[in-house]
């Protein structure tokens, strides 16, 4: 569903990524791990047309990359972007205008997160997680086939995580596909099928996470491999 082949991308000739391979299979929840900085939102913001790579390519459902595929991607990155002085309806209503979504999506979403109940409540005196709740619904809105979503258990408390957990297994289950970053390695390891793990600016493993790690050891393997990787560079 999304294909990356020898991203590469610099800021101020400082390189952050260097010939990233990596693929997200349809119909699974795919992890994207990496140390801070490794460049996982440029990746992110990359493949959703917000920064251009200085080489390498990108396919979106098997073919190359343009903006109309954009359509059937529901995205969050770098943290809640939100209207302040809206309440989440309202919040949700320009980005359903824009979508040409109904009034009755609008309520199934806000349902769906959980702020169903904040009423007239404006997004700018939300808490950090309902905040995040906010963010999940504008990109839940449009039913995309894919979700990508950049460290969406941030500020989210635990029962908003386990929910999280739920409906994105739930999107794989119907067919649909996530990619989601986290450092949240305990979480990732309840919630992911596959993962990618990015450090030195590549792809250091990518692929089942049962493959990757014995239940328990993800951490373990996780800084083993990036360590190693950083060392070697
Ligand atoms: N617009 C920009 N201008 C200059 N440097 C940038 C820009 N965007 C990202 N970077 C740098 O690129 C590197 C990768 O950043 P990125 O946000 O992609 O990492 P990340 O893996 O998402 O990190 P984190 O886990 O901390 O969110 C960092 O060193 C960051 O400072």
């Amino acid at each position: 569903m999304v294909s990356c082949r020898g991203l590469t991308k610099s800021y101020t000739g400082r390189p952050v990524l260097d010939g990233l391979d990596m693929d997200i299979l349809p119909g699974r929840v795919h992890g994207f791990l990496g140390r801070n900085g490794a460049g996982k939102s440029t990746t992110i913001r990359m493949v959703l047309g917000l920064e251009q790579p200085d080489a390498g390519h990108i396919s979106l459902f098997g073919r190359p990359w343009e903006r109309g595929a954009l359509d059937r991607i529901g995205a969050s990155v770098d943290g809640p972007a939100l209207y302040g002085h809206l309440s989440a309806r309202d919040n949700l209503t320009v980005h359903a205008r824009l979508l040409g979504c109904s009034r009755s999506r609008i309520d199934e979403v806000l349902g769906l997160v959980g702020l169903e109940g904040t009423g007239r409540k404006r997004a700018r005196s939300f808490s950090t997680g309902m905040k995040m709740r906010l963010t999940l619904a504008v990109a839940l809105l449009g039913e995309p086939e894919v979700l990508i979503l950049d460290e969406p258990q941030n500020g989210l408390d635990p029962q908003g995580i386990v929910e999280l957990r739920m409906l994105l297994r739930d999107h794989a289950a119907a067919g649909g596909t996530v990619l989601v970053s986290s450092h949240q390695l305990g979480e990732v390891s309840r919630l992911v099928d596959d993962i990618t793990v990015l450090a030195a600016g590549r792809c250091q493993w990518s692929g089942p996470l049962e493959d990757f790690a014995p239940v328990g050891m993800l951490e373990e393997r996780f800084l083993e491999l990036t360590m190693t990787a950083e060392a070697s560079r």
